[in-house]
């Protein structure tokens, strides 16, 4: 449905050139979400920009549907561009309109008639959960509502495709996970494309298929949510992994595990799939002379698949402590050793 190949862009400032997207690949299916995740600079607004050509490519190619964006006509790409819509980190809504009025925008200006832009409003006022407001002005509503707007904006001309620019940034936890539950309604019901950036890997964990990881303009890593979060292979990919599976661990516990000392076995174990619900730490307890001491605990549910997330600690002689390891990592897969003190 979108597909960069050997996309960069090079802007240049002052005689000074700064490659902003360097020879980026991905694609992107029908119906996906897809997420593009990076720390400041990284590059995802120019990514995204690029996908709809606000931006132009210094170099590579962007297809949408099989048209390559970088060589159509002036009115080809007007009409490939009909098909994408963009909802924004701070919602870009006219503030001193009303909510029917922001909603009804794009539809004037593709020349509807009024008939049919009251029934496409009401009916998308009615599938975001605003139909109460729609005299409301923008300025008189919530964050939450203003996003709901911006996604209601989007969807009047029943687009194809929808890029998210930091959309759920301004808001807090619990709105972001209503916004983000509306999103996945999205793409179920009008089988949507959904291409967001963002810096919150708790977002991508939560909603999305795929995931590119961008840095100094790269995309250094990408895949399948599951399969990232459990078996990262960059530095900066694991910092945002960590940054979801740390957030929940107490920080005394964490600051516990900072002091032992060297003489103790203390494991990061982690269960994959079906065998997050095994009980494999109680049979290494009875089989082996060792005793489990579980410090932390977590379950996290990545695209419904459960991901156990347990630190440990294994009391007993080395010999006993290693035979017990290697059963474990046998029995459950586990995948990698966070703090090994032997
Ligand atoms: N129009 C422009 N002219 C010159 N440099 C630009 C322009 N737009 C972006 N850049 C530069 O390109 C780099 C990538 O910027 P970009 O906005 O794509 O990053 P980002 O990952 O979206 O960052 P953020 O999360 O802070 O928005 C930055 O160094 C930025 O200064």
């Amino acid at each position: 449905m979108i597909e960069f190949n050997n996309v960069s862009k090079v802007y240049e400032h002052e005689g000074q050139h700064l490659t902003a997207v360097k020879d980026a690949n991905l694609q992107v299916e029908r119906g996906e979400i897809f997420g593009v995740i990076g720390f400041s600079g990284a590059g995802k607004s120019t990514l995204v920009r690029l996908a709809n050509q606000l931006e132009r490519p210094t170099s590579g190619e962007v297809l949408v549907d099989g048209f390559d964006m970088t060589n159509l006509s002036a009115k080809d790409l007007r009409s490939v561009r009909r098909q994408i819509s963009m909802i924004f980190q701070h919602f870009n809504l006219l503030e001193s309109k009303t909510v029917y009025h922001n909603v009804a925008f794009p539809l004037i200006l593709a020349g509807e008639s009024k008939s049919t832009i009251k029934e496409r409003v009401e009916e998308i006022l009615d599938f975001v959960g605003l139909k109460d407001r729609a005299n409301y002005y923008a300025d008189q509503l919530s964050g939450g509502q203003k996003q709901r707007v911006g996604i209601a904006r989007a969807l009047a001309t029943s687009p194809n495709i929808l890029l998210c620019d930091e959309a759920t940034s301004a808001l807090d936890p619990e709105t972001t996970q209503s916004i983000l539950e509306l999103l996945k309604r999205i793409r179920d019901e009008y089988n949507m494309t959904i291409l967001m950036i963002t810096h919150e890997m708790d977002v991508i964990k939560d909603i999305c298929d795929r995931v590119a990881v961008m840095e100094g303009g790269e995309i250094i890593e990408q895949g399948a949510i599951f399969d990232l979060f459990t078996n990262p292979k960059h530095s900066t990919t694991r910092k945002f992994v960590e940054s979801v599976m740390k957030a929940d661990v107490p920080k005394s516990i964490l600051a516990d595990i900072e002091t032992y000392n060297d003489s103790r076995h203390i494991y990061r174990v982690t269960f994959l799939r079906s065998r997050a619900g095994e009980p494999v730490l109680s049979r290494v307890a009875k089989k082996f002379n060792v005793e489990v001491n579980i410090l932390y605990g977590q379950i996290l549910e990545i695209q419904d698949t459960p991901f156990g997330n347990l630190i440990v600690e294994l009391q007993g002689g080395d010999d006993e402590v290693l035979k017990s390891l290697n059963y474990i990592k046998e029995t459950v897969s586990v995948e990698r050793v966070l703090v090994d003190a032997s």
